[in-house]
């Protein structure tokens, strides 16, 4: 499985949001709309095989997590309008430890962003924080299949417009996460996922 989660700072975590203010009021969800798209939008079809975590740290109610399963997404079309329709769906739920699926694919729980790096860490997913300064993608020599050709497990973590901040910088160091480098210069997480979702799909050519 490949996942990718992202630390959304300020994002709204109630559905009193207004659709037509993502980037200000509801605290760059234009932003974490954009990562859905990067994360399963191809030309006529969707990424099945990924998975996409943020967690909103805004206002009223933080943390809140999303969940979104490109195998059992229905129904979302691939502009920031519809998706975020469906994000403010899911946070009008009241969220508790568990998942809850608000609609099909999209998930909500009170969850911190280091307990779901935690938990994939403990499923032996290999953990990857995408940063300017990591070890270029090209020096990874990315062998990205277990040994029976199956796919391996990977969970990519990446920032806002924010970061993750140092504290979680050493968190994620502790727990062994590699960093990887994807270009010289800074990216938007957007980019960074389609980036990474092309060097992935040319190792399977
Ligand atoms: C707009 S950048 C964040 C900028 C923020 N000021 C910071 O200090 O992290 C958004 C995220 O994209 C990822 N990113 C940006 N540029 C990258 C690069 N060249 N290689 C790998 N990841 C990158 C990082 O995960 C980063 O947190």
């Amino acid at each position: 499985m490949k996942e990718f989660i992202l630390k959304a700072n300020k994002s709204a975590t109630s559905g009193d949001i207004n659709i037509k203010d993502l980037p200000g009021s509801a605290g760059r969800l234009d932003l974490v709309c954009r990562c859905v798209n990067s994360s399963f939008f191809l030309s006529h079809d969707l990424r099945r095989d990924t998975v996409f975590y943020s967690v909103h740290y805004g206002e009223p109610n933080a943390p809140v997590a999303l969940k979104f399963i490109g195998d059992e997404l229905k129904r979302l079309s691939p502009d920031e309008r519809s998706i975020a329709l469906f994000i403010k769906k899911a946070l009008e739920k009241d969220s508790s430890k568990l998942w809850k699926e608000s609609t099909s694919g999209i998930y909500t729980a009170k969850k911190e962003f280091r307990d779901i790096i935690v938990e994939k860490k403990n499923e032996n997913y290999r953990i990857f924080y995408l940063h300017l300064n990591g070890k270029p993608l090209e020096e990874y020599n990315l062998k990205l299949d277990k040994d029976n050709g199956n796919d391996e497990d990977v969970l990519f973590v990446l920032g806002d417009h924010i970061g993750i901040g140092e504290e979680d910088e050493k968190f994620l160091d502790e727990l062994g996460a590699e960093r990887i480098s994807l270009s010289p210069v800074e990216l938007h997480a957007d980019h960074c996922i389609i980036l990474m979702h092309n060097a992935l799909d040319k190792l399977k050519k």
